[in-house]
């Protein structure tokens, strides 16, 4: 298998109940949601996106050759002395390009795997911590996981209607664009009112790191 990768980097996780871990970002290219392409935003199935996610030109990313030669840029990428390694997948749309070989390569090298994915695909490999962020009205696949990260508001989109699935956490994230606070402010009001969600800010964005 050839991987597709916009870029990777180390940083400290922003989002969700792993914030301010370090972590290795593996950025995959490509989504299934949206092409990537400004013009064709407004249609997508996914249209807040605030991610380039497209080619594989950015920092460290390139085309690999099989799970081994990625696995190893990863672990390059990894700079901290003990504790667990830990890589977060994500995109773009992860599960497009995943696979037993990468999980086996990644384990192997001793990291502990986080996906972030959108949901509409199954994760069919030992990950050891599932992020699932539905999109609007697309049919989710991957109902099960640790986190239900949920971007708020969306239009046509109640988050009660995720309270049955199973989840460990339930995390509103304001949606970032030009209506970041009153979002915050929505978002805030909403677990207030219902404790079962909890408040992910992105909080890499307000540190200025990546
Ligand atoms: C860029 S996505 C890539 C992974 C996957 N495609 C997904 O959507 O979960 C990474 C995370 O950023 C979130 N995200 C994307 N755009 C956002 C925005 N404008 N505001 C807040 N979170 C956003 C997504 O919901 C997801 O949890
Ligand atoms: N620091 C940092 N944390 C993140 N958590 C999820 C991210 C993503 O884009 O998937 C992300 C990201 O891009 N940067
Ligand atoms: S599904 Fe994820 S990567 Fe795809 S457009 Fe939406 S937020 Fe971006
Ligand atoms: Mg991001």
């Amino acid at each position: 298998m050839s991987y597709a990768v916009k870029e990777i980097f180390y940083s400290l996780q922003g989002e969700g109940r792993h914030a301010g871990r370090p972590a290795v970002f593996c950025r995959f290219a490509g989504c299934n949601l949206w092409n990537g392409r400004e013009h064709d935003r407004g249609s997508a199935a996914c249209n807040f996106c605030d991610t380039d996610f497209v080619g594989t030109d950015g920092l460290g990313g390139g085309r690999f050759d099989g799970a081994a030669a990625l696995a190893d840029a990863i672990e390059r990428m990894w700079a901290g002395v003990g504790g667990k390694r830990f890589v977060v997948l994500t995109g773009g749309e992860p599960l497009l390009q995943v696979d037993d070989a990468l999980v086996s390569a990644l384990h192997e090298a001793d990291f502990e795997i986080a996906i972030e994915t959108n949901g509409t695909l199954p994760v069919q490999s030992p990950i050891d911590w599932i992020t699932v962020s539905p999109k609007g009205t697309t049919k989710l696949a991957q109902k099960s996981g640790n986190e239900l990260k949920l971007v708020f508001p969306q239009q046509n989109v109640d988050p009660a209607s995720f309270e049955s699935l199973a989840f460990e956490h339930f995390l509103l994230q304001p949606m970032d664009g030009p209506h970041r606070d009153s979002n915050m402010a929505r978002a805030i009001a909403y677990c207030l009112e219902r404790p079962k969600w909890k408040l992910s800010l992105q909080t890499h964005k307000y540190m200025s790191i990546r």
